[in-house]
């Protein structure tokens, strides 16, 4: 069996940051939340269980909290309130106010063993810190390892495997942030480094196996990344019993349909049925302009159309199969159960239909887009399916800004089939993360052929990014933005101006809505 890590979440923006600088390190992880049982955490036999931060002080009414007994099943990592709540949990003072720290800060290192072994006592290193709380006094039993001027920046215990940062080793501005996670993992914790994407692959196609038995299984199918990628596991694992359903929801993008079914055919060899449900999307949004709701709306009606045509096909499947990841989790619901904040909800996660019928298998739930890329491409996926840009499943209904009218839809789809051919023809395609156009429900005035219009904004959206969870706005040159404004302004009718978005991932969403 592999090494194990166990992440319970006490709400960290960063938890998903700790889980990928384990996999980065070949460890397995889960991330948890804190209220699981001592029984079960004991059945998951973890290597080593890292707390992560949060917004909460310890001495909150309702702060997430463990039981102490948990410090003993295996090795400890607290990060910042993890560190609290340890510090709280044996006996130690935390105290709030006074000493705050965000951001940049530097941190000396008192012990040059434990997390800290490869520095040298008395070092200075970079770090990133967030919290307003501090711990004002080692518990009993427990030792200083390092401080930032006069405040605790790190602890550990004299005799068991329990270690603590104030900081956060797991963000990409602490400078030795991914060494101090290795210290923990290889020198504390033991693990072997042996996970892999080919690992990954095995225990979920064993585990799919296990869950399903002879039952039938149907995967929501998009062209996309992620439900390619699952499919492509799902049916590895259980063969003929899977049925892939792609659904036409009348939001999507010029000609997809045709060239999602003939890729699909191509290179999946998996039973395919295209569901034409234009009608039921675009009718179920009518008159609907708030974005949350929008979500809901087409959530829903993804989950009705894969249960009829699940019941159409004489399956009458028990599971469904979607391309989940982390970021669709995390910015959703707190699905895990943890304190952190909706942003959006994406319709595939917390956009569910309440009371549906299927069991979800989601094997890739736990990953990021890029780490996705890389099992696809282990399990013989072409280049072109895997390099593809995301694209969400709401497709335009969340790029026309508001209500959804088939007019808006329309000029939309042209106005994005010309950005995306001249970004292709302009060989950036791949150095981009993610590029489309957006309706605005305003117009503006311009004058065409001497005469007056008043006519409708396209804005157009690119982005960098590694992972969809931060992202930056793509430097085009400006003779390609020239071209493309061009030729949407002459091209698609109603349009006659065109803006680009200069916003970045936080604070604003790479989506418009
Ligand atoms: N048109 C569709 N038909 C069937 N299922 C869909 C459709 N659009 C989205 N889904 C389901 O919703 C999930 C989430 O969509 P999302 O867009 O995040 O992923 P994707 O389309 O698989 O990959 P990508 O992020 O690369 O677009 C998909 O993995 C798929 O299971
Ligand atoms: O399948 C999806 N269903 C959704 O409801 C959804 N909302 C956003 N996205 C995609 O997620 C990534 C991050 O987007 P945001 O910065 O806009 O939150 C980007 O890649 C978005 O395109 C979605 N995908
Ligand atoms: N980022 C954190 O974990 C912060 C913990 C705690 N709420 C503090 O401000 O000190
Ligand atoms: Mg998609």
């Amino acid at each position: 069996m592999n090494s194990r890590i166990l992440i319970l979440d006490c709400g960290s923006q960063f938890t998903q940051l700790i889980a990928r600088r384990v996999r980065e390190a070949r460890v397995y992880s889960e991330i948890h939340p804190p209220s699981k049982s001592l029984e079960w955490i004991r059945a998951w036999k973890p290597d080593g269980i890292i707390l992560s931060g949060g917004p909460s002080s310890v001495t909150d009414a309702d702060a997430p909290t463990i039981s102490r007994a948990l410090l003993d099943i295996a090795p400890v990592l607290g990060v910042c309130y993890g560190m609290q709540l340890i510090a709280h949990l044996e006996g130690g003072a935390v105290v709030g106010g006074g000493r705050r720290e965000y951001g940049r800060a530097e941190v000396t290192i008192d012990e040059a063993s434990g997390l800290f072994s490869g520095f040298a006592a008395g070092e200075r290193t970079t770090v990133w810190m967030s919290h307003g709380d501090h711990v004002e006094q080692v518990p009993p039993g427990y030792v200083a390892t390092a401080h930032s001027g006069h405040t605790l920046a790190g602890f550990r215990h004299t005799t068991r495997p329990i270690h603590a940062v104030q900081f956060h080793s797991e963000v990409a501005h602490t400078v030795r942030g991914a060494e101090i996670i290795q210290n923990f993992l290889f020198g504390v914790c033991g693990c072997t480094p042996d996970w892999t994407p080919g690992h990954f692959i095995d225990l979920e196609v064993a585990k799919i196996r296990e869950l399903v038995g002879d039952k039938q299984v149907i995967c929501g199918l998009s062209g996309g990344v992620d439900s390619s990628v699952a499919a492509a596991l799902v049916h590895k694992a259980i063969g003929d019993q899977l049925t892939c359903i792609f659904v036409d929801t009348g939001l999507l993008r010029l000609h997809e349909r045709e060239q999602v079914e003939r890729t699909m055919r191509a290179h999946l060899g998996i039973k395919l049925i295209t569901v034409r449900a234009e009608d039921r999307f675009l009718n179920g949004l009518a008159g609907e302009g708030d974005p949350e709701k929008k979500r809901k709306i087409i959530g829903h009606t993804f989950i009705d159309v894969f249960e009829d045509a699940s019941a159409e096909a004489g399956q009458g499947a028990e599971f469904l199969v979607q391309g989940t990841l982390y970021p669709d989790v995390i910015e959703s619901v707190s699905a895990k159960g943890g304190p952190s904040a909706t942003i959006k909800t994406h319709h595939n996660v917390g956009g569910l239909k309440p009371d549906m019928k299927f069991r979800l298998i989601e094997p890739l739930r736990e990953l990021f887009k890029d780490e996705v890329r890389n099992v696809g491409r282990e399990l013989g996926l072409p280049e072109e399916m895997v390099g593809r840009h995301p694209f969400p499943g709401p497709g335009l209904a969340i790029r026309v800004l508001g209500e959804v009218t088939p007019y808006a839809v329309d000029i939309l789809r042209r106005a994005d089939a010309i950005y995306l051919e001249e970004i292709r023809a302009a060989g950036l395609y791949q150095e981009i993360w993610q590029a489309f156009a957006v309706f605005l429900p305003v117009r503006s005035v311009g004058v065409m052929g001497d005469g007056r219009t008043y006519e409708h904004v396209i804005a157009l959206r690119a982005v960098t990014s590694t992972d969809g969870m931060t992202a930056d706005w793509f430097s085009f040159p400006h003779d390609v933005l020239g071209r493309i404004s061009n030729r949407i302004i002459n091209e698609v009718d109603g349009v006659n101006r065109v803006v680009y978005d200069i916003s970045s991932k936080p604070p604003a969403t790479i989506e418009w809505e």
